[in-house]
């Protein structure tokens, strides 16, 4: 027992004031520890969101976007949060009834309300851009278009959101846009060496964009970008009147001025429709846009037949380009120019709602050729039959939209064979559709910094990790050095002793 009490005595860790400093030592570090760790934790996320409504030719979508809000410069971060189709045609179509388009905006945009956190309302933007419908309807009636882009301004207005303009946006944003965001979401701007080009088929027009080298012929076609940190050479070009709908109005024209009718009813026989389809059809239907020939026949109706001859139809479709005219080194069509095409490029909206419904989204272009040539032929009561859920506008224009894609990649835009697959048809890239908008509302918000932004030597979980470990190795080393310091003086004691 007494034993025990002298070695209790001269352990030094069983004096009352060492227990006590290494208790608190030990809660120190602690601390330390846990303020550090509180310190670098990330705080509770808070999203920011971006409206943009995309007022097309055909239809307008509402898009709501949201994105970390301290991570708002790094690339990949914005995510589509809710999309919303507004019922009806585009906002154009109300021409003769302006105060209407505004209100027509109503149940998307309550639905964004309820998308959006209420307390981030006021603080978010909405922009509303319109494309090649509006661009239309304003080279016939400035006025008309005038007062529709009023309704719509002063319905976004009156939204809890911070309105921030509603305007036509040119051919050259359209695709310029398109192109940044299809490079944003597959992060290209910071990871890969090249970008993918981007085509757009929309309802009244067309664009085509992509990285190119030096070509100084034809300096309007050509945007400069710099974007985190890297200089980008971007071609585009946006064909007004090529867009399906539009093209579809050219080639029906072309073709009713090729038989200009006799007396009676005149009856249109159409290789792009399928045989045993058999409609009348209004001529203001197709006379009502400037794209189309002033000189309209004389009938207010004609037969529209189908006969389903593919190859017929492609030869009908090739007249409404002009690819003989070309005062540059190389072109696509009517007298424009563009540079070689180079690497991989993404085709949405139209190009994939067609080449999808098609089943030709990964054949080769002669594999493509041959399908739709089958398709073609197909009678229209089968064709009827077997899609009983497809809208009957689109349903009807496959055959003649289908034809339009591939002469407009092959002969418009130069593809080959060999190039065909270097075309991906896509409508999503990372959950987020692939269009405009959001390019649009990156550049507004300034989201796309010149400069790559500087990031951290280490990341945020390596450095409390490694300050953990540094703390403990320090505390390892004060007892290491205590425990020696002790050892030797209590053996320098027995020495004198
Ligand atoms: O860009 P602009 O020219 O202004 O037109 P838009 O924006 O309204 O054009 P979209 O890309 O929305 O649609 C392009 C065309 O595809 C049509 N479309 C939409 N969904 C389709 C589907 O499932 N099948 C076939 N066609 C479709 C639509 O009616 C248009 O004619
Ligand atoms: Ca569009």
């Amino acid at each position: 027992m007494a034993g025990q009490r002298e070695m209790r005595e001269k352990n030094p860790w069983h004096r009352r004031p060492i227990i006590i400093i290494a208790v608190l030592f030990t809660v120190v570090i602690g601390g330390l520890v846990t303020m550090s760790v509180m310190q670098n934790k990330p705080i509770h996320q808070k999203y920011k969101y971006g409206i943009v409504l995309d007022a097309g030719s055909s239809h307008t979508s509402v898009y709501v976007y949201q994105w970390p809000a301290e991570k708002e410069n790094n690339t990949g971060m914005v995510t589509q949060k809710h999309t919303c189709n507004v019922k009806g045609k585009g906002i154009s179509s109300y021409f003769r009834n302006a105060n209407q388009a505004g209100p027509s905006l109503r149940e998307c945009m309550e639905e964004a309300e309820r998308a959006i956190p209420t307390p981030r309302h006021q603080e978010t933007p909405v922009y509303l851009g319109a494309t090649a419908g509006m661009r239309l309807l304003r080279k016939e009636n400035e006025t008309a278009s005038g007062n529709v882009l009023l309704s719509v301004m002063q319905f976004l207005q009156a939204t809890p959101f911070s309105f921030q303009g509603a305007r036509i946006i040119t051919g050259q944003e359209e695709g310029a846009y398109g192109w940044i965001t299809v490079n944003y979401l597959s992060d290209n701007f910071r990871r890969a060496q090249h970008t993918m080009g981007a085509l757009d088929l929309g309802g009244a027009s067309t664009q085509i964009t992509f990285e190119s080298g030096d070509h100084f012929k034809s300096i309007n076609d050509f945007i400069h970008f710099r974007l985190y940190g890297k200089e980008y050479r971007v071609y585009t070009h946006s064909f007004l009147c090529y867009g399906k709908d539009q093209a579809l109005k050219l080639f029906l024209d072309r073709q009713l001025q090729a038989h200009p009718t006799g007396s009676g009813k005149q009856t249109l026989e159409d290789p792009c429709f399928h045989p045993g389809y058999n409609k009348s059809k209004s001529v203001q239907d197709i006379y009502n846009s400037p794209c189309v020939s002033e000189v309209q026949p004389s009938k207010a109706e004609f037969t529209h037949k189908g006969t389903g001859n593919w190859m017929l139809c492609q030869k009908n479709v090739r007249r409404i380009f002009n690819f003989s005219e070309c005062t540059s080194s190389s072109c696509s069509f009517n007298g424009v120019f563009q540079p070689p095409l180079k690497g991989q490029f993404g085709a949405f909206s139209a190009f994939f709602f067609v080449m999808d419904f098609l089943n030709l989204t990964s054949e080769p272009l002669e594999v493509s050729k041959k399908k739709l040539a089958a398709y073609c032929s197909m009678p229209w009561d089968e064709v009827t039959k077997n899609h009983k859920k497809v809208k009957e506008k689109y349903l009807q224009e496959y055959c003649f939209s289908g034809t339009y894609i591939l002469t407009l990649l092959e002969d418009g835009y130069n593809f080959t064979s060999e190039t065909w697959k270097d075309i991906k048809f896509i409508k999503k890239i990372a959950n987020s559709d692939a269009g405009w908008t959001l390019g649009y509302m990156l550049n507004l918000t300034n989201m796309i910094p010149a400069e790559a932004p500087d990031s951290p030597p280490i990341p945020h979980a390596g450095y409390v990790t490694l300050m953990v470990l540094f703390v403990f190795v320090l505390f390892f080393l004060i007892v290491l050095a205590y425990c020696f310091f002790r050892r030797s003086s209590s053996a320098s004691q027995k020495q004198i002793v």
